[in-house]
């Protein structure tokens, strides 16, 4: 396409227009508030039931206006309605992108190559409803005639981080007579940790995987299965018989799958009936709202697994409907950008005060740094300007007293998003609960330093020693972003993904990327497969680099002596 049908980013008017904006430099956030008394509450939006402060970010009106203005030139409404309807706009995987038709209701019709797939949709959420409340109940018993009290999801990357990080956030309404375990690193010291004070007769095994064909979910489920056929085999004579035909009936009992490829799940020794479906129109990292989030369903039950869906839901309709000035994942993307782009911003922190968000910046790692860590145009040119952030955070107040001295006095700009909650969620009682105002206390108060800091005239009026007044100055003027929810329910945390997923797809509109492939992951998957060997027998491996050659033989050299 020719330059001025689809003209280069950084060359549009609409970028020239900010980084000239940027370049006049903006008044510090001290005088942006002294000048603007409703400032606050005009830089404010509710999107469901979540309240976003934004006006503690190094804008204005005019900084607001031109960056809506870059949204609107680069197409970010027009790819936000194509992934609604159902369009290929996965360009490299020639794929729809509709993890949105997840969580569509019952007579939503989304077609894909004209077929309504919100049938589908619900058609497996019901046989998931099913299945975690047999689970729930005891109803289904193991392989000898056990109930089920433990299970353990194995699967990696979207098929890990998800489940693991909801079931963590919701973890007040989880079944708390069974146990929950999440596998996903090869290290054979994960599926060890997991099972080795688990009954295998108690064990359901989930086995999560898009493909199928992940090494290390696969490598992990074959080990679980030997686990599980073991000690069935050493324990229970009686059952001998089912084992000259590899244990088929006790992995039906203790093994589902959660996959797209039912040929792969069939080949492994899963019973089809024991598979729940999902499809290629599903991105690994934007699916734990699918099959992929049995185990939730399990942990939570299937009726506070619609009130997520229903709480994604409703971040989807605010974001397909909502103006462009109040709309909440599109500011936050365009904030992203705005510090990213025209101020240098390497990194972005996710800041939230809940204990049981310790995993939530872990989940939105893959689905911000997988979905926009790209270098090239959706049409395979190469980027001219910063693409997706390094996000990165824990949540406070641990952040507190370990890295947010950097974030205060060091010399790098660090916007941080910080989630916060008026109330504790579940079973707190007393003075538990009642700290819960400390918590929040604190996050009050960190916004608040970042953004006005403390001045040396302040320092100064505090009586401290001169040499000490640069030291215990504060600069201030960090930017923030303040999302503020009533409670941490499963609707919430629901509305907090599908915030978090517009805001990555908004930044890879305006940067003109494919936010829904993941290339970038295969070739150290491929270098794997090929040094293994060098490591398990010594092979020689042609094409290795010398540092690599060299490195595997000091591995072998130094196996080999513990071997010995
Ligand atoms: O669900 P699968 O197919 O096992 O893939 C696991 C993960 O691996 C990746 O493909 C990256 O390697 C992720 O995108 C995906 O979430």
């Amino acid at each position: 396409m020719a330059e001025s049908e689809f003209p280069k980013l950084t060359h549009r008017p609409q970028w020239t227009a900010l980084a000239d904006h940027r370049a006049e430099g903006q008044p510090h956030l001290r005088e942006l508030f002294a000048a603007d008394p409703g400032r606050a509450q005009r830089y404010a939006v509710r999107a469901g039931d979540l309240y976003l402060d934004y006006s503690k970010h190094l804008i204005t009106d005019e900084t607001l206006a031109l960056l809506q203005e870059l949204a609107t030139a680069t197409g970010v409404f027009a790819l936000r309605d194509a992934m609604f309807r159902g369009e290929k706009i996965n360009v490299t995987e020639r794929r729809a992108v509709l993890h949105t038709a997840l969580r569509a209701p019952r007579d939503a019709v989304i077609e894909v190559d004209g077929e309504n797939v919100v049938p589908k949709v619900h058609a497996v959420l019901d046989k998931m409803a099913g299945f975690a409340d047999r689970i729930r109940s005891g109803e289904w018993l193991g392989h000898t005639g056990k109930r089920i009290r433990n299970v353990v999801n194995i699967g990696i990357g979207g098929s890990d981080l998800g489940p693991a990080m909801a079931y963590e956030v919701l973890r007040p309404y989880t079944a708390r007579e069974l146990t929950f375990r999440f596998v996903s690193n090869v290290d054979g010291a994960d599926l060890h940790e997991a099972t080795r004070d688990l009954d295998p007769a108690e064990t359901l095994f989930i086995v999560a995987s898009k493909t199928f064909t992940t090494i290390e979910t696969i490598t992990n489920a074959t080990s679980a299965r030997s686990w599980l056929l073991k000690a069935f085999d050493d324990g229970g004579t009686s059952h001998s018989s089912e084992f000259e035909n590899g244990g088929e009936k006790a992995v039906a009992k203790h093994f589902v799958a959660l996959s797209t490829n039912g040929e792969k799940v069939t080949g492994f020794g899963i019973d089809p009936d024991n598979m729940f479906e999902f499809w290629d129109w599903v991105g690994g990292r934007y699916s734990y709202d699918s099959a992929i989030g049995l185990s939730l369903m399990i942990a939570i039950g299937p009726g506070r697994f619609r009130e997520m869906l229903d709480g994604f839901r409703l971040m989807d309709d605010h974001f397909r409907t909502a103006p462009a000035e109040a709309n909440a994942p599109l500011l936050l993307g365009l904030l992203g950008i705005w510090y990213g782009n025209f101020y240098d911003a390497q990194s972005h922190a996710v800041l939230p005060y809940s204990h049981y968000l310790s995993k939530f910046t872990a989940y939105l790692q893959q689905l911000d740094m997988e979905s926009n860590g790209k270098s090239v145009q959706r049409g395979g040119e190469p980027v001219e300007w910063q693409t997706g952030p390094v996000v990165w955070g824990t949540p406070g107040t641990n952040g507190q007293h370990a890295y947010y001295q950097l974030i205060h006095q060091g010399t790098r700009l660090i916007p941080a998003d910080f989630i916060g909650f008026a109330r504790p969620v579940g079973e707190l009682s007393g003075e538990l609960k009642a700290q819960h105002d400390l918590l929040m206390a604190n996050f009050f108060a960190q916004t608040q330093a970042l953004a006005f800091g403390k001045t040396a005239e302040e320092v100064r009026a505090e009586g401290v020693p001169e040499e000490q007044v640069a030291h215990r100055t504060f600069r201030g003027d960090h930017p923030t972003t303040t999302i503020l929810a009533g409670e941490l329910t499963p609707s919430v945390l629901g509305q907090l993904i599908a915030l978090y997923e517009h805001k990555v797809f908004v930044q890879g509109a305006v940067w003109n990327i494919d936010s829904f492939d993941q290339w970038g992951v295969e070739l150290g998957k491929v270098l794997a497969k090929r040094v293994e060997p060098a490591l398990t027998q010594g092979a020689d491996v042609p094409g290795l680099d010398p540092s690599t050659t060299a490195l595997v033989a000091a591995y072998r050299t130094l196996k080999n002596a513990q071997e010995n």
